[in-house]
């Protein structure tokens, strides 16, 4: 049999869900389609609701899709979701079991369920434990940790075993800046000494950039767009942005209004936060705009830079396009 490149793929992948009360039809993954190569680390972007979690469940075989073909490392998911469950790990957005074990015993554990001799399991806890920096947490109760310890825990179970393919729904959520680092670095550490393949869901789209290679964007069951955070990037129209920030004592002075208005006459631009304004342009147009906030401006200016949009520009343009498509 040809050996299958592809850790992952989803082809044609479609799932309702019935709402109760009135069994109206949810239409989670519309005719979906996704390959993951091996060894890569894939991820998946999309709006509250996309269907993001409800396609990581087909793939780990715990949902069975109503229509279309999933296939891990070759494996027919629906035909075989215990020989898929035995090479992958999953890491889910909030559910942890063993809720009444100590971090030691529930990896530990985990790694005897997963088929590991006893001995095997205990080196590879140390070596969870040391890595996921959960030293001191190493006898308390699952029960009685922080949602961001309890989420640094959830990947060390999910790594117990050493699976070959990584499912993680939102790994970094609840974790403090430092924490979020650490799981970002464990990440691309497993991928590259082990060769492991990672697909995972994540809401933190600045952060992801730096690891991600590749990426797809789903809104509303579907992928609206996929490839290398560098593709991604180049394939949009504005491929320059520009972030200004106005003067605080200028906004008392003239009134907000005012500089909106000055600055509206130029381009349109979209309000960050307060007194941040950010405009998206293309290169060709770049240099007539900076000359016209130099020349009318720069009273109010506090500062302003021109930057290359950000996978996160990407993703917004990308799914504000398809919200105003439904609407
Ligand atoms: N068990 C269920 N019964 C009915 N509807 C469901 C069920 N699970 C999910 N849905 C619906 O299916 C759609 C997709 O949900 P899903 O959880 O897959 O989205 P998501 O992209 O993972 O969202 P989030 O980023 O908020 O976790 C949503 O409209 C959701 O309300």
């Amino acid at each position: 049999m040809e050996r299958d490149t592809f850790s992952i793929r989803a082809q044609n992948v479609t799932k309702t869900y019935k709402k109760k009360p009135q069994n109206e039809i949810i239409l989670a993954n519309d005719n979906l389609s996704l390959n993951v190569a091996q060894g890569e680390i894939f991820g998946l972007l999309g709006p509250n609701g996309a269907g993001k979690t409800t396609l990581l469940l087909q793939l780990l075989g715990l949902l069975v899709p109503d229509s279309g073909d999933i296939q891990i490392e070759g494996i027919n998911v629906v035909k075989s979701p215990d020989q898929v469950k035995k090479i992958t790990g999953y890491m889910p957005q909030s559910r942890v079991a063993m809720k009444n074990l100590e971090v030691y015993r529930a990896l530990t554990i985990t790694g005897q369920l997963r088929g590991m001799s006893k001995r095997d399991a205990t080196i590879q806890t140390k070596e969870m434990i040391e890595r996921l920096d959960l030293g001191e947490h190493r006898t308390q109760y699952l029960d009685r940790l922080s949602g961001g310890m309890l989420r640094a825990v959830s990947l060390g179970m999910a790594l117990m075993g050493h699976p070959r393919i990584l499912i993680l729904d939102e790994p970094t959520n609840e974790l403090d800046p430092v924490r979020r680092r650490m799981i970002w670095s464990t990440i691309q550490q497993i991928n590259a000494t082990d060769g492991i393949t990672f697909l995972l869901v994540t809401h933190n789209v600045l952060e992801a950039e730096q690891v991600v290679e590749q990426v797809a964007i789903v809104d509303h069951g579907r992928v609206i767009a996929s490839g290398s955070p560098e593709e991604l990037k180049r394939s949009i129209k504005h491929d320059m942005r520009i972030d200004i920030v106005v003067k605080a004592e200028e906004v008392e002075r003239q009134g907000i209004s005012i500089i909106e208005e000055t600055l509206q006459s130029i381009s349109s631009f979209v309000l960050t936060k307060p007194r941040h304004y950010s405009l998206f342009t293309e290169k060709t147009a770049l240099g007539n705009i900076v000359n016209h906030l130099v020349l009318e401006c720069s009273s109010f200016i506090d500062d302003f830079r021109v930057v290359p949009p950000s996978l996160e520009d990407v993703y917004i343009h990308h799914t504000n396009k398809q919200i105003e498509a439904h609407v």
